[in-house]
């Protein structure tokens, strides 16, 4: 089964996550769209936010934001809790960061990447499957210590 997507970008992201929704919609993913909606500047926090919420609420739902580099979104994504967002520009970590980190969000800098690297980078990441095992015990050692912090707070 798809998994459902959740998307995001700021004013510099915008017209990469139309590119990837319209080729993600033509492959049959259902999208959830958080904004922004056009190239007017708003601020790449709130997208981040509202994607990393969605997606940390909702089984069976990965994230992508786009912003100019992609280190606002990675950045602001990371402090939601359940989430695990990575910043990727090449096909090996988008591969490494769903079988080894079990990334949930991914996050592209448009102005870093094309718009079809960033489709290939997508097709990567969404195929790839977290491999379990150690990476798995690894994975839960992250998330562990992010629960411990937040019943201290
Ligand atoms: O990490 C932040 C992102 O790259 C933003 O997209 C970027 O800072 C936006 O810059 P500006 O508001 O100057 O277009």
């Amino acid at each position: 089964m798809k998994p459902i997507i959740v998307m995001g970008a700021d004013h510099a992201g915008w017209s990469m996550k139309e590119f990837l929704k319209r080729k993600l919609e033509s492959e049959g993913y259902t999208i959830v769209d958080k904004g922004t909606d056009s190239e007017a500047s708003v601020d790449s926090h709130d997208y981040a936010v509202a994607v990393g919420e969605e997606v940390s609420a909702a089984e069976h739902t990965l994230g992508i934001l786009v912003c100019g580099t992609g280190i606002g979104m990675s950045m602001t994504a990371n402090k939601v809790s359940g989430i695990r967002a990575s910043l990727v520009s090449d096909l090996f970590s988008a591969q490494m960061t769903r079988e080894h980190n079990a990334a949930n969000v991914l996050c592209l800098g448009a102005r870093v990447i094309a718009h079809q690297m960033a489709w290939e980078i997508t097709k990567v990441w969404l195929t790839a499957e977290p491999l379990g095992g150690k990476y798995a015990n690894r994975v839960a050692k992250m998330m562990a210590y992010e629960q411990s912090k937040m019943k201290k707070a």
